[in-house]
């Protein structure tokens, strides 16, 4: 499905790191023309410098966006959607609201939203710029069944558009939305280990960046247990047994648990 085909115009409220990788995926996957997306943002002068490098259309009041958009990306932080919301609500009756804000769900957007406007809380994460992201999405929703098609398929080019249950819906945010930002200190981590034992840092980070899409690619084509992919690496008396002992010492699988827990209990 291409968006131009069907006429669908997407408009961002709020263009900041998560709505620009979202645009940057649906354009580089040829979804939509540049011409119908539209943005807005709290500072005008940088969502213009940041439309630019699109090609989308920059305004300067989320009204505008809404005016020429027929799906709505609501991509502010999550403590503004309220005050965002409130001026704007009647004209999003007739439209599609996305919300990608973290923790903020149906039920908060049946109290914020006009009654019967269609709405979906998701939370993306940024591989989607490449096509190789996740929509963690809450089941429950108010989209028709059209609208869940349009989603999945719009979306879902961007990546896995994972169903969720609401009282699931934080830990899986958690692990899809957060998790590439611990993902890439470990690649920084791997290349900082490259690096002090002679390897260049662009050398090093493409053996990590590399490892680490292969080993994620290994398990969901094969969707081997995880310690059976970690003990066909270890050979007897090997190289990586000692590393995992390493690991093991000082706690890795605890501080990654600690880590999410941390989040989760925020
Ligand atoms: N970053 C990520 O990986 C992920 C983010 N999210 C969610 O995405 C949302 C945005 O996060 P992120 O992109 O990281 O944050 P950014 O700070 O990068 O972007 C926030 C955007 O909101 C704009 N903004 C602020 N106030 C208003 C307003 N009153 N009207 C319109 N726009 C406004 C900012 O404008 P300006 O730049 O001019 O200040 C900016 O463009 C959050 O709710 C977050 O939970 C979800 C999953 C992953
Ligand atoms: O850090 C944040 O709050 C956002 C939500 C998920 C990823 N980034």
């Amino acid at each position: 499905m291409i968006l131009k085909e069907i006429g669908m115009r997407i408009g961002c409220i709020g263009f900041g790191n998560m709505a620009q990788a979202i645009v940057q995926g649906l354009i580089k996957q040829e979804k939509i023309d540049p011409s119908m997306i539209s943005v807005c943002a709290a500072h005008y002068d940088r969502c213009q410098q940041n439309a630019k490098k699109y090609g989308v259309q920059a305004y300067e009041s989320s009204l505008e966006v809404i005016q020429n958009s027929d799906w709505i990306l609501l991509a502010v932080k999550p403590y503004q959607i309220s005050a965002v919301l409130e001026p704007i609500k009647e004209e999003l009756v007739s439209k599609v609201v996305v919300s990608i804000a973290a923790g903020v769900y149906f039920e908060d957007y049946e109290k914020m939203l006009v009654s019967g406007t269609h709405h979906i809380s998701s939370i993306p994460n940024t591989p989607v710029m490449i096509g190789k992201g996740i929509f963690v999405s809450e089941s429950k929703n108010s989209l028709d069944e059209n609208e869940v098609k349009v989603f999945e398929e719009v979306f879902g080019s961007l990546g896995l558009v994972e169903w969720i249950e609401t009282s699931h819906l934080s830990i899986a945010g958690t692990i899809a939305g957060c998790a590439p930002a611990y993902t890439a200190m470990y690649l920084e981590a791997l290349g900082d280990a490259g690096v002090k034992h002679g390897l260049t840092r662009a050398q090093a980070y493409r053996l990590a960046a590399q490892m680490i899409e292969g080993t994620g690619s290994l398990y969901l084509a094969q969707g081997q247990h995880p310690a059976q992919m970690k003990d066909a690496v270890c050979s007897p008396g090997g190289t990586t047994i000692k590393g995992v002992a390493s690991l093991e010492k000082n706690a890795f699988r605890g501080i990654v648990i600690e880590a999410i827990d941390s989040v989760e209990t925020d």
